[in-house]
């Protein structure tokens, strides 16, 4: 345990030095136990000897000043451990995961990923202070009142190390029965949980029949869920009591032992009382654990869950990556990608061309591939076969960082922060002029946006962005993306309903981007205006093209793009008709 937290800590340093300092305390306090034997031994026999105990009372208050001198220093070191612990963990999670493929995060990675840097980087970080901590002490103390007894009387040592070793065992039983009843537990609770969302759902039913509060067997199954939260709880009690009375049966052979020596006249009375005095020293740590055991594996728990985030594979990076591309052509030279933990391939044997100056649209139903094409410009996942070259140099030869600032994507549900329209802006290039954003925004038409809200530039756009309309929004990811100068602009056109003036204002602003003729181009077109105005389209199905050309070409040659085409006119009018 205490390796693996060394090996999680990117600075380990503090956490050893918290460590050693506990460490020296619980030897030294098992040290000055060693002080109490010739000072018992001194004192109590009928002609007390002062003169011998002060040598070893002298030596025991220089121990006790060191261990005050320790406490000091530690006192610190553990208030301020955890939250810089925490910090370091925390910034080696987000290096790591500022290298991993976007693919990776899927909205199930995004949760763990959260939960990950708040609650079990600060837990572990708090657990590897609060509990390794004592954990340490209840070990090392006992350890060395062990070393100290062997030299009083070995037989008191060997009860102690006999003690030790069945308490050893006991707190192993106890660590594996509770990980057994602690799952045990977590699948009643899961269960118990699934029959109170059942009971919420089937309120309308349970009402309508007379068994608001649920039906006999819905009952049923929360008693049996019950019993074994029950039960769970008693198996979990069950080693823990055995623990104790592992610790209580061997204070009581410590106390017979002592008893015995003495009264065979094998030790003093100083003596017997020294070895009674040890044996509390030794038990009372060492019980202490049984209490430590649940934390541990919580942090066990965690310290998994923020080594599975740091497992998940950086994206590879070639050894001398090209760190900039002459123009921005995007090129699919027989690609073939199925997605991790797909049973088929998104897309197979993909070739296409995409120029600078031009636009090219991606169409096809739902599922064809069209966000895969666009992932795979982006180097969210490696292609499995083939290659996806920019700028003639294949994507996995170029420098990450060099990659992304080639690229701009504005998704269809664009995200915003909770700040101003000129800071959501300059988040595209914070040293932008006013004159570059005023071009931006006119570009992308957010000046008539920015014209109709309160506060203008300054206004602020809410959480995500909830003050302004999905239309609203992808004008700002296109302003961005000017503002950015990126090269390569990936688009996912809003396929949801848009009124009419966005709608204008997007395809408007789609086509302005094209209008830069170093830029690239791709958008996943949803509309009849932005496929009209595009340069070339590649149609795909099933993850294959199945024909490209102008949007002319296509349209006279009659085929699935001519078909969509359609689909999406008549889908328009339809609209249109219902609205006016
Ligand atoms: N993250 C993923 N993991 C596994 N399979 C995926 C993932 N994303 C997409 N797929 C699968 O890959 C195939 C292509 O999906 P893609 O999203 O590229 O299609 P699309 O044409 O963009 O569809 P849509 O218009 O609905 O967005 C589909 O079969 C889809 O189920």
């Amino acid at each position: 345990m205490i390796r693996r937290l060394y090996r999680l800590w990117p600075e380990p340093k503090l956490l050893a030095r918290l460590w050693l300092l506990t460490g020296a305390q619980a030897v030294l306090q098992g040290l000055l136990l060693a002080v109490l034997v010739p000072v018992l031994a001194a004192v109590i026999r009928p002609e007390p000897d002062l003169a011998a105990a002060t040598p070893w009372l002298v030596l025991g208050g220089i121990g006790a000043v060191a261990y005050a001198v320790l406490s000091i220093i530690a006192t610190p070191v553990g208030f301020k451990a955890a939250g810089t612990l925490a910090a370091q963990l925390r910034r080696r999670l987000m290096r790591h995961v500022s290298t991993l493929p976007l693919g990776w995060f899927t909205a199930e990675n995004k949760a763990r990923l959260a939960r990950g840097v708040t609650a079990d980087v600060g837990d572990a970080a708090h657990l590897a202070v609060t509990v390794a901590g004592p954990a340490i002490t209840s070990t090392l103390l006992p350890a060395t009142v062990v070393v100290v007894t062997f030299t009083v009387d070995w037989r008191m040592a060997l009860l102690f190390c006999v003690t030790a070793l069945v308490a050893y065992w006991a707190l192993q039983r106890a660590a594996r029965i509770s990980e057994i009843a602690e799952i045990e537990l977590e699948r009643a609770a899961v269960g118990v949980a699934g029959r109170a969302i059942e009971l919420g759902q089937a309120q309308p039913v349970l009402r309508a029949a007379g068994h608001a509060e649920g039906t006999p067997r819905m009952h049923a199954a929360l008693e049996e869920h019950r019993e074994v939260y029950r039960e769970g709880m008693r198996r979990a009690r069950r080693p823990f009591f055995v623990y104790t009375a592992v610790i209580a049966g061997g204070f009581v052979a410590a106390l017979a032992l002592a008893g015995e020596l003495l009264l065979s006249g094998r030790i003093e009375l100083a003596g017997a009382i020294a070895l009674l005095v040890l044996a509390a020293r030794f038990l009372e740590p060492l019980g202490n654990l049984i209490e430590l055991i649940g934390a541990l594996r919580a942090m066990t728990n965690k310290i998994g869950r923020v080594e599975e985030l740091l497992a998940a594979p950086a994206l590879p990076t070639a050894a001398d990556p090209v760190r900039g591309i002459d123009a921005a052509d995007v090129e699919f030279s027989h690609v073939s990608f199925t997605y991790p933990g797909g049973d088929s391939p998104a897309l197979r044997d993909v070739s296409l061309r995409c120029r600078p100056g031009t636009t090219t649209a991606l169409v096809g139903s739902s599922g064809s591939g069209k966000t895969t094409v666009t992932r795979l410009i982006a180097r969210f996942f490696d292609v499995d076969s083939g290659q996806v070259r920019i700028g003639g140099v294949d994507v996995r030869e170029l420098d990450p960082a060099a990659l992304l600032d080639e690229i701009a994507i504005v998704f269809q549900d664009v995200y915003l922060f909770d700040d101003t329209i000129e800071n959501n802006l300059r988040l595209a290039r914070p040293e932008a002029t006013w004159d570059e954003l005023e071009k931006a925004a006119g570009a992308a038409r957010l000046d008539e946006v920015i014209e109709r809200l309160p506060h203008g530039w300054q206004t602020r756009v809410g959480e995500a962005g909830a003050q302004l309309s999905g239309g609203e929004r992808q004008r700002v990811a296109i302003a961005r993306a000017i503002l950015k100068q990126a090269r390569i602009v990936l688009v996912d056109e809003a396929s949801s309903a848009l009124d009419p003036e966005n709608e204008a204002a997007i395809t408007q602003a789609i086509a302005n981007l094209g209008d830069d003729p170093d830029r690239t181009v791709v958008v996943i077109a949803h509309r009849p205006a932005t496929l009209a105005a595009a340069d070339h389209v590649v149609s795909l199905d099933g993850g294959v093209v199945i024909e490209s050309g102008t949007p002319d070409e296509l349209l006279r040659t009659g085929g699935a793009f001519a078909r969509l085409n359609r689909q999406y006119e008549r889908a328009r009018h339809w609209r249109i008709a219902n609205h006016g």
